[in-house]
């Protein structure tokens, strides 16, 4: 059962010109699309540079002037910008952005970041919204005492790690994740990610994941619409999508993703103990039993990408 679906949403900006600054033309940025989310699963919203992606997600969240269509949240019509949506719709939907670091005022502490959203919202007393900070830290894995510092003092992924407390701090139930680790280091995007998915088996919490990597979405999808030109060419699960693609544009997406490279039982046990012994871990290195050293980015338990070449290790 979906909570919340779009009908026929489309945003067109006026383009601007001439003697009297009159509209001469528009773009069609988001062009009549229909999603629908059920809660705890991932939807993927992919395509190139330019086809609407941070347009759908800014208009479902309230950020875009909609043109027509409509959105509907737990059965309220919040078609409208967000200014005039319900406490109840900003507690429950929440966005990540692709840049971690402007995000973030960078005259705040951390403590005060994640206090805006507990005041605004859930209006706790001032022990129980310092012990609300504390968990959020510890569920994104930061020490207690990040609350003290400034953004500035954190690495790209750090930041990103704040901004998920941020969103997790109402309690939502969809986050909308507008390219959320393409801004951050490779070996530190799979942390991001695999710590994403985590937090959402943990909370329950519905994805709408943007992104222009079929790659990364393959691998957090469960659901994935493929836009084109401000419309959704081809939609479905994620076996759909990479398994049977039927749309052109589609498989030509497709093929621009490094090819898959099927790593042998015995190479892939070598490469995990390698990975866990040399480098205890954290640091995403491997040798094969040829000496070969790979910069592994770990997806999973037993998916990798190869930080180099792209290519995955299953
Ligand atoms: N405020 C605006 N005024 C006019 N045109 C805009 C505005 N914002 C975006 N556009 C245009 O709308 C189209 C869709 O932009 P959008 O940023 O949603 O694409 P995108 O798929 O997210 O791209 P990217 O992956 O590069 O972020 C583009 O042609 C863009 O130039």
């Amino acid at each position: 059962m979906s909570f919340m679906q779009v009908v026929d949403l489309k945003v067109h900006y006026p383009i601007r010109g001439g003697f009297f600054n009159s509209v001469i033309d528009w773009v069609y940025a988001v062009d009549g699309i229909d999603m629908e989310f059920e809660q705890g699963k991932t939807y993927g919203l992919v395509g190139e540079s330019g086809c609407g992606k941070s347009t759908t997600g800014k208009a479902l969240i309230g950020l875009e002037k909609i043109t027509s269509g409509k959105i509907l949240f737990e059965g309220e019509d919040v078609t409208k910008d967000r200014k005039s949506r319900t406490s109840h719709f900003h507690r429950e939907v929440q966005m990540i952005f692709q840049d971690s670091h402007s995000s973030l005022n960078p005259r705040k502490r951390i403590a005060d970041i994640l206090a805006e959203p507990i005041r605004n919202f859930l209006h706790l007393p001032p022990r129980e919204e310092m012990k609300k900070i504390d968990e959020l830290l510890e569920i994104v894995g930061m020490p207690a005492d990040s609350k003290e510092k400034y953004p500035h003092e954190f690495s790209g992924g750090q930041k990103q790690r704040i901004n998920i407390a941020r969103a997790l701090a109402t309690n939502p139930k969809l986050i909308i994740a507008d390219e959320p680790v393409s801004a951050l280091d490779l070996s530190v995007q799979a942390q991001v990610l695999n710590f994403m998915k985590d937090v959402q088996k943990e909370f329950g919490l519905t994805y709408l994941f943007i992104s222009h990597d079929l790659g990364v979405v393959k691998h957090m999808c469960d659901y994935i619409y493929i836009m084109y030109k401000g419309r959704f060419v081809e939609c479905g699960t994620k076996e759909d999508i990479y398994e049977n693609p039927k749309h052109l544009y589609t498989k030509r997406l497709l093929s621009s993703i490094p090819a898959s490279t099927p790593v042998g039982r015995e190479k892939r046990k070598s490469a995990r103990q390698a990975f866990e012994k040399v480098y205890e871990k954290h640091i995403h290195k491997a040798f094969d039993e040829n000496g070969r050293v790979y910069d592994l980015i770990p997806l999973s338990d037993t998916h990798y990408v190869s930080a180099s070449s792209k290519k995955e290790i299953v």
